[in-house]
C-alpha cells in the first residue's frame, strides 16, 4: 500500500478566541500503490489540509499517515521534510516555482531538494516530457499559467516520488487546458508507477478517474461552501 491514512483528526484555532473549528476527522483512507484517486469536495472543505497533512506540512491533531510502510506523523520534523522531499511530489494549487529561476532550473531545484546530485539531463528530459522543450529558459512570469502549471508538475516528478499530491490543478485554466493538464499528470504519473491523489471541487475533473469520491464519504466533518471553487491566491514569498 502505498497511502494510509487513519483516525486524522484536524482543528484550527479560531482567531476570535472561540472554540477551535475541527476540519478534518478521516477514521481511514488508502490508495494502493500507482492507484488514482479523486477526492471531490465544496471550497473550504478541508482538501488542502488533508493533502497538507498527507504531506507531513500540517501536524494532525491525532491519528496517523504512512507512507510507503513508513509512519510520517511519527517522524521528526527534519526526517519528515527529507521524507517529503524523497518519496512525496506536490503539485500546489498555486504552483510555488521560484520566480528567480528559469523552468530548468526549478525542475533541477525538485531534484536537489531530494538529497541527490541534479541531473540536467533528467531535469530536460521532464520538461521535455510536460512539452516545454522550448520554455525552459524562461522564468516563472515569462510563462503563461498553463505553462506554470506543466513546470509545477515536472517539479513534482523530479524526485521520483511514490506518491503525487495534486491539489485544484485546474482551478487556474481553460477547459482545454484542464483536460491537458489532467491527462498528463495521469499519464506522467501512470508510467512510472506513481500513485496520485488529485483535490478539486470540479466534478468534470474528476468525471477523467476512475476512483471518484466526495470527501464528505471519508470525512466525518461536514464544512464548506456549496459550488464554490477557488481560493484567494496565496503562497510562499517570490513564488509564483
Ligand atoms: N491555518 C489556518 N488557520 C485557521 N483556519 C484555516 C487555516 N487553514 C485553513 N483554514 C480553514 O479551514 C477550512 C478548510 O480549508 P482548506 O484550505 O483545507 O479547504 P479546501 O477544501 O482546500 O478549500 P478550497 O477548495 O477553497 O481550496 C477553511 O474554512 C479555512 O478557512
Amino acid at each position: 500500500m502505498t497511502l494510509l491514512v487513519e483516525e486524522v483528526t484536524k482543528s484550527y484555532p479560531d482567531p476570535a478566541g472561540g472554540p477551535p473549528t475541527r476540519i478534518l476527522d478521516v477514521p481511514r483512507y488508502q490508495l494502493a500503490k500507482a492507484e488514482q484517486a479523486v477526492l471531490l469536495g465544496a471550497s473550504g472543505g478541508g482538501k488542502t489540509t488533508l493533502l497538507n497533512v498527507i504531506a507531513g506540512l500540517t501536524t494532525p491533531d491525532s491519528g496517523r499517515v504512512e507512507i510507503g510502510g513508513v509512519n510520517l506523523t511519527a517522524l521528526p520534523e527534519a526526517s519528515r521534510d527529507r521524507f517529503r522531499a524523497q518519496r512525496i511530489g506536490y503539485v500546489f494549487q498555486t504552483f510555488h516555482l521560484l520566480s528567480a529561476f528559469t523552468a530548468l532550473e526549478n525542475v533541477l531545484l525538485g531534484m536537489s531538494f531530494t538529497g541527490r546530485t541534479a541531473d540536467r539531463h533528467a531535469a530536460a528530459a521532464l520538461l521535455e516530457r510536460v512539452g516545454l522543450s522550448h520554455r525552459s529558459g524562461n522564468r516563472p512570469s515569462q510563462l503563461s499559467v498553463g505553462e506554470r502549471q506543466r513546470v509545477a508538475v515536472a517539479r513534482a516528478l523530479a524526485s521520483e516520488p511514490m506518491l503525487m499530491l495534486a491539489d485544484e490543478p485546474t482551478a487556474n485554466v481553460d477547459v482545454a487546458h484542464r483536460d491537458a493538464v489532467l491527462d498528463l499528470i495521469r499519464e506522467t504519473c501512470s508510467e512510472r508507477g506513481v500513485a496520485l491523489l488529485l483535490v478539486t471541487h470540479d466534478r468534470e475533473a474528476a468525471a477523467r478517474f476512475d476512483r471518484v469520491e466526495e470527501l464528505g464519504t471519508i470525512n466525518r466533518v461536514v464544512s464548506g461552501a456549496v459550488g464554490v471553487g477557488r481560493k484567494a491566491e496565496g503562497g510562499a514569498p517570490a513564488a509564483v
